[in-house]
């Protein structure tokens, strides 16, 4: 239960110290590793923040994310039981929640909320560190915890949900609000850019949904309202807020200011190693939740090559397969912003109905971008390293790598491969993986990705057109 306050804040500066120093930015963060090419080029595209990427996916993304994969559940409390329910009945809500669920067009819970919910739920409260990929359910389990947990007739802050941005803060409480749409004496607040509260104020909503800099000022600063007094505490998104310095340092002083028994739930797509080794120190006996790793997936992904001898054949190849492709989609990735661009502009020419997302779109360019391709209006998204994680557009069958991912060292950058190639196959659905190789240092490169994942990736004809048909076929 609850956070353990013995250890003593010194100890937990160390850890955010450590954090500090080591390198947790993800690889695909704003300032991370250029995956393609080699680092270094003056146009070579910087990925979105994993906030971004996160409002992105959520808007794209229209109903729940069957997610085939296990889940793990490592017990650190031997003595609380372990439990999943099949039905929101079986959580024994309250009936007004029970019905704003229902209403919400959730039958039955995913399979987060299966294992997460009777555990968010139970009594005592249990400590929680929860991954599971986007789109699978998360907000509205901790969502319906925080619902669940506060006292309408007690009038002040109870519950407190941290996110990394505006609008990843205002997408949760929109989902709170409708949850709790036959339950108007739930109040909820954002504390985020924009919403002003006069000095003095005592705040009587029982949930508050905002950024941490802003609750920083609201509880600490101004004393709105009282951590000591929160019972739930979320930190969605857990893995950005913990491994971006300022929504560390600011994160860290809130859960430094709340009670031994408040509940501390972390939710979050991705952890990285070091992420969650500083989640775990920081929440105490918590039921961790994992997702089995996605390398899984690569089982349903056929991964070929096709060697080129320069650019236009690489263009060749890809007209070859275009004209094959002519179910489902496909994603192609390129190291600069000038090649994507000169892809794009040449099959356009040849008469291609292609789409371009690259990082100097504005976030609702972006999103009107992927809206245009989820739609099926475009077949092909050609794109940059803007794209290689997380977001998830079910119907891609092929992903291309025009570029190999590398990193600063020109060596095979194989995470970034994976969530590029784990474009197609979610889920597990079946997909293919081409990769083009015009040079013996990036024939090199597909030998490190097929030493580090041990499966052998074959040689493929782009002139033989029967053989990608009966690939593309199976896929
Ligand atoms: N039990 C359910 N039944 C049907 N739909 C659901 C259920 N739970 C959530 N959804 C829907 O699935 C979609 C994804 O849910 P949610 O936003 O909670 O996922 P998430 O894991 O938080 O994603 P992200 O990692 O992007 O934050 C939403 O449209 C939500 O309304």
């Amino acid at each position: 239960m609850a956070s353990n306050w013995a250890k003593s804040a010194e100890e937990q500066e160390k850890l955010v110290k450590k954090l500090s120093t080591t390198d947790i930015t993800p690889p695909n963060d704003a300032e991370g590793t250029p995956s393609s090419g080699g680092g270094g080029d003056e146009d070579e595209d910087k990925p979105v923040s994993p906030a971004e990427r996160s409002l992105l996916q959520k808007i794209i993304r229209k109903g729940l994310v069957e997610n085939k994969n296990d889940i793990e559940i490592q017990r650190k409390d031997p003595t609380s039981p372990l439990y999943s329910v099949k039905s929101f009945e079986a959580l024994h809500l309250k009936p007004n929640l029970l019905k704003g669920v229902f209403q919400m067009g959730f039958n039955a819970p995913s399979k987060i909320q299966e294992s997460a919910l009777p555990l968010l739920l139970a009594d005592p409260p249990q400590n929680m560190i929860a991954q599971s990929q986007s789109g699978t359910g998360k907000t509205a389990a901790f969502v319906l915890a925080m619902l669940s947990r506060v006292d309408p007739s007690k009038n002040y802050t109870q519950a407190l949900c941290l996110s990394p941005t505006y609008e990843l803060a205002i997408q949760t409480g929109e989902v709170a609000a409708k949850m709790a749409q036959f339950c108007p004496e739930i109040k909820i607040r954002y504390a985020v850019r924009g919403e002003e509260v006069p000095r003095g104020t005592k705040l009587t909503e029982h949930i508050i949904i905002g950024t941490p800099g802003k609750v920083v000022d609201w509880a600490i600063k101004f004393r709105f309202f009282d951590l000591s007094k929160i019972s739930v505490f979320v930190l969605d998104e857990a893995d950005v807020m913990i491994a971006t310095q300022g929504h560390q340092d600011q994160s860290f002083r809130i859960h430094k200011a709340l009670s031994r028994s408040c509940q501390m739930m972390f939710f979050s797509a991705t952890y990285e190693h070091d992420v969650m080794e500083f989640a775990e120190a920081i929440v105490t006996n918590p039921v961790v939740i994992r997702l089995k790793r996605e390398e899984e997936s690569l089982d349903n992904i056929k991964q070929y090559y096709v060697q080129c001898k320069n650019q236009d054949e690489k263009y060749q190849a890809i007209a070859n397969i275009y004209g094959v492709v002519t179910i489902g989609q496909a994603m192609i990735f390129c190291h600069t912003r000038k090649t994507a661009q000169w892809l794009v502009e040449r099959m356009t020419k040849d008469g291609h109905a292609v789409a371009l997302l690259s990082g100097d779109l504005t976030v609702e360019q972006r999103i009107a971008v992927l809206d245009r391709f989820r739609e099926g209006k475009e077949k092909v998204l050609i794109t940059t390293n803007v794209l290689s994680r997380g977001i998830d557009v079910e119907q891609v069958t092929i992903v291309v790598n025009f570029d190999l991912p590398i990193d600063l060292q020109r060596r095979a950058d194989c995470e970034t491969y994976l969530h590029r190639i784990g474009r197609t196959g979610r889920f597990g659905k079946a997909g293919l993986a081409i990769n083009l190789i015009d040079s013996p240092e990036s024939m090199d490169v597909l030998k490190q990705i097929e030493q580090h994942f041990g499966r052998k990736i074959n040689l493929l004809d782009a002139d033989d057109v029967d053989e990608i048909e009966k690939i593309a076929a199976d896929a």
